[in-house]
């Protein structure tokens, strides 16, 4: 059973609400950008493809139900970023608007309102079918790049947060590996971190886990250096929200640390990225803006305290691995690049944002 975290047909959203996650599963309706925006602010939707994808939806069902009247274009244009505004650092929404606001204008010189809606909504609704193929094809690709170094043996993969279902349309990036490893009958088991502070390794990716089946070990993040030395890793394997030009790589915070323990321990440290999560707009990693997101999301569980009150905090989203130690590679859509090799590899595939 794969987990569907969006829920859309024409003119009709619902998002499996991820805050509520393990404990219970209720899909929220999303019937407007507004409820779109709030949706992605808040987490109930997160993962940088979801949030791309579940944006442009709340569009589209806000434009189905008759908004932007005669002048479709400026209601887009001033939707799109306003979602686009969410969350800074994942690049899928950002590079959607682009992509979406050059198309609708575009057509706009063509078509009268009510034909312009139908195309930019048929765009968007295309994304979603894109985005599981392109998982997929991901999935496929890092397997196969995986289990060339092992031949015969099963494999043991270590990833960070939640990159599956429930971060993107369906099937998963990183995860998408784990889950084309253990289609193929070759995946020994998949150790996956707690991921604090939101915990997308304990109350999703587990989650997913558990629903399909698949052998995996929750550890905690401080766990991971040890787990590399004592159960025979034979990858790491993680998500991205923007992969920049030289392969710098801005992910869930605590994967820069594990980079650096991969290096130590001589394992291959992947980046998993369908190209819509690249950035070649920018040179390098120190261009990226990290969210930093509230206090209380550190300092409490499900609204129960767990720090001392009055201690400051500091709470980055995401952190920077730098390419050097993407040592596996880079798996994306059209296949597994070295960082140095990936702008040559989606050049002309992929616009400046
Ligand atoms: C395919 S999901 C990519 C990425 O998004 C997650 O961040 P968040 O849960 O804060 O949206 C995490 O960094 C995943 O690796």
């Amino acid at each position: 059973m794969t987990l569907e975290a969006i829920r859309y047909r024409a003119g009709s959203l619902q998002i499996l609400n991820q805050l509520l996650l393990p404990q219970e599963t209720v899909f929220d309706e999303v019937r407007t950008v507004q409820d779109g925006y709030e949706a992605i602010k808040s987490m109930k939707v997160r993962g940088a493809p979801a949030i791309a994808i579940v944006g442009c939806l709340s569009l589209a069902v806000e434009l189905r139900a008759g908004a932007g009247g005669n002048d479709p274009v400026t209601f887009i244009r001033e939707s799109l970023c306003h979602l686009t505004s969410a969350r800074p650092t994942a690049v899928n929404m950002g590079r959607a608007a682009r992509e979406l606001m050059e198309f609708a204008e575009n057509e706009s010189m063509e078509k009268n309102p009510e034909q312009l809606t139908e195309s930019v909504i048929g765009w968007i609704e295309e994304m979603l079918e894109r985005d599981v193929n392109d998982n997929k094809k991901i999935g496929n690709y890092g397997a196969q790049h995986i289990l060339s170094g092992v031949p015969r043996d099963s494999v043991t993969i270590l990833t960070h947060c939640n990159t599956g279902s429930l971060a993107t349309a369906g099937y998963g990036t990183a995860l998408g590996v784990v889950r084309s490893l253990h289609a193929l009958g070759r995946l020994k088991r998949m150790y996956c971190t707690e991921t604090r502070p939101y915990n997308q390794g304990a109350r999703l990716t587990a989650y997913e886990a558990v629903a399909e089946g698949f052998p995996a070990t929750l550890i905690t993040d401080s766990m991971a250096a040890l787990t590399m030395r004592e159960k025979s890793i034979t990858a790491v394997v993680v998500g991205a929200d923007r992969v920049v030009a030289n392969g710098d790589t801005a992910n869930k915070i605590g994967t820069y640390q594990l980079a650096i323990a991969a290096k130590h321990h001589g394992i291959p440290f992947y980046v998993a990225a369908p190209s819509t999560s690249c950035d070649l707009s920018l040179e390098s990693g120190r261009h990226i803006v990290i969210e930093e997101r509230p206090a209380e999301e550190l300092t409490s569980i499900n609204g129960v305290p767990i720090a001392a009150p009055g201690i400051d905090v500091w709470n980055p989203a995401f952190d920077v691995t730098p390419h050097q130690l993407i040592t596996g590679g880079i798996i994306t859509e059209l296949g597994v690049f070295l960082p140095s090799e990936l702008q040559a590899a989606l050049t002309g595939r992929l616009t400046a944002l």
